[in-house]
């Protein structure tokens, strides 16, 4: 049987509340996971654990086997995180750092450079490739970030957000550069507020609501089980109600 790529178990987290509550979820391998919800669902919180960037209260993550809680470090060698803030370093071109990000990896000098030169033109970047980070809009940074997010060739790719602030053509080849990942075997787990992002490249859909998963499936699967043909929209409203009054 195929590990999952991600397995998640009683998972929970506490700020002033509990964000996160007794989470179960299950990505399998190869799959493209939307995960929507209301703000301040848990979404960001959830994925933060995944990457290993925030300590959970209780509960297990597994990454295609790897216990992450366990053994972050091999963990954080198979799993890209995207931030919906991205980190980019203002006085390096994107081609220096993505070539830091490798070296960091330990990928080899050669194998860097052609690995970044490729990211770089599949991101459209080509034009700003040898210009400083510093002077680039939030949509140019996040490309930057998604590539040096790639530079190891994860297995498991997990991106917060990253269309928000792109334009028509960046969303496009951001999107483009996600199901490319998906065609050759990556997993791909994202948080949206596009529902149509979702309605149109999730093979599921998970739906968050005060730190639990309260629907999954795809598409067809929510409708049946809302019993209606209507838009992701409409399903997502009533889903998040009935969690909200679930709660
Ligand atoms: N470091 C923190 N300290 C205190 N509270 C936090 C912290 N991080 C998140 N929270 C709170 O946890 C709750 C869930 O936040 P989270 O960012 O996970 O939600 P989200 O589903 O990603 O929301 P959005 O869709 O708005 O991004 C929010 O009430 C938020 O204020």
């Amino acid at each position: 049987m195929t590990l999952p790529a991600l397995a998640i178990s009683n998972l929970s987290k506490s700020f002033d509340r509990k964000v996160v509550n007794d989470l179960e979820l299950t990505v399998r391998a190869g799959e493209f996971y939307a995960l929507l919800g209301p703000n301040g669902a848990g979404k960001t919180t959830i994925l933060r654990m995944v990457a290993g960037l925030l300590q959970p209260d209780a509960g297990d993550i597994s990454i295609f086997g790897i216990d992450a809680r366990k053994d972050p470090i091999a963990a954080k060698r198979i799993v890209a995180w995207v931030s919906d803030e991205p980190m980019v370093y203002d006085r390096l071109t994107p081609l220096e750092y993505l070539e830091f990000v490798a070296g960091l990896w330990q990928i080899d000098a050669r194998t860097a450079e052609a690995k970044a030169n490729e990211l770089i033109d599949w991101l459209g970047l080509r034009p700003h490739a040898n210009e400083l980070c510093g002077g680039f809009s939030k949509g140019m940074l996040q490309k930057v970030a998604l590539a040096g997010a790639l530079v190891h060739d994860p297995r498991l790719i997990i991106l917060d957000e990253p269309l928000t602030g792109l334009d028509a053509g960046s969303a496009r080849q951001v999107k483009d550069v996600l199901l490319g990942k998906v065609r050759d075997g990556v997993t791909v787990i994202m948080t949206t507020h596009i529902l149509e992002v979702a309605e149109r490249m999730a093979e599921r859909i998970g739906v968050i609501a005060h730190g639990r998963l309260i629907a999954e499936g795809t598409l067809a699967e929510l409708r049946t089980r809302l019993g209606k043909e209507s838009s992701l929209e409409d399903i997502f409203l009533d889903l998040v109600a009935e969690g909200t009054e679930a709660a």
